[in-house]
């Protein structure tokens, strides 16, 4: 069943042709300071904030930080956990996610197992997912065990992310790792686009300019995912801005 935030974000994508979600590390900043950075990145025309690490985001941290965001940003908050640790009450949604090319039980299916009780408990609304990470693969790439897909190799990302469909996930993530040299390489995007038809495709990872986005959009990509250059930037809304501008309305 589709709840309200990803009708939401599919709204978006269908009246602004592409949305945008920007990351926030709880680990990287205090909860103030990520009230702040949301609320210029919704001046700046982000659609919802992500809020996960690939390490430490949890505990007292993980609640703080969304408190603060969803007082001052007023967008919704999408969790993007690392594990079950990564999972809190007073979000709005979590990305329920399986990383498909890991190696490991654990990101395939046990802390999704061990989570989903607490999804419930929560009342989180669960975004069915495909996580599927290419390289260089960053952090989550080492921490998620993953068989990262070849940059040169899109017939791959693209049969996962079926496969990922055929599951029933109505969102495929391909994902270069946060602070990547170079986004995914648009050609994968096409294909995966090609593949999935008409589930969402995210793509996140090393994206730092409005053109790098744009050409992910023309690509084939839905929704685009900064987490490095806004918590990197001196101006978040500027910078918001001319991600959000160069990818929209196309
Ligand atoms: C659905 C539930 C309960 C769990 C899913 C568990 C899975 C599949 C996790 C995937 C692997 C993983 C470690 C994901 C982390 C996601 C994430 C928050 C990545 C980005 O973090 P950044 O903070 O940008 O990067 P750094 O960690 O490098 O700072
Ligand atoms: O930090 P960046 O490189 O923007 O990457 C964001 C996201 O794809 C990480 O999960
Ligand atoms: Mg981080």
């Amino acid at each position: 069943m589709i709840g309200p935030v990803e009708g939401m974000l599919a709204t978006a994508v269908e009246t602004a042709g592409a949305a945008h979600l920007t990351l926030i590390d709880p680990d990287s900043q205090g909860p103030e300071a990520a009230g702040r950075m949301a609320k210029a990145a919704a001046k700046g025309g982000t659609d919802a904030i992500m809020v996960g690490g690939s390490v430490g985001a949890a505990g007292r941290a993980l609640e703080d930080t969304v408190r603060s965001i969803r007082a001052e940003s007023g967008l919704p908050v999408i969790l993007f956990p690392s594990g079950v640790s990564g999972l809190c009450s007073n979000a709005d949604a979590v990305f329920f996610m399986s990383l498909l090319n890991s190696r490991s039980a654990s990101y395939l299916i046990e802390n999704q197992a061990l989570g989903a009780p607490l999804v419930y408990k929560y009342g989180l609304e669960p975004i069915p997912m495909a996580y599927i990470i290419v390289e260089p693969g960053g952090t989550v790439g080492w921490v998620g065990d993953a068989k990262l897909i070849p940059r040169d190799k899109p017939e791959l990302a693209a049969a996962y992310a079926l496969a990922g469909k055929y599951f029933g996930m109505r969102m495929v993530y391909l994902e270069a790792g946060s602070g990547a040299g170079d986004p995914v390489p648009p050609k994968m995007v096409a294909a995966t686009k090609r593949a999935i038809g008409d589930a969402l495709l995210i793509v996140g990872g090393g994206i730092r300019s409005g053109d790098a986005a744009r050409r992910l959009v023309e690509a084939g990509a839905e929704i685009i995912v900064t987490g490095t250059g806004v918590e990197r930037s001196e101006d978040v809304e500027a910078f918001v801005r001319e991600i959000t501008s160069a990818m929209k309305g196309l």
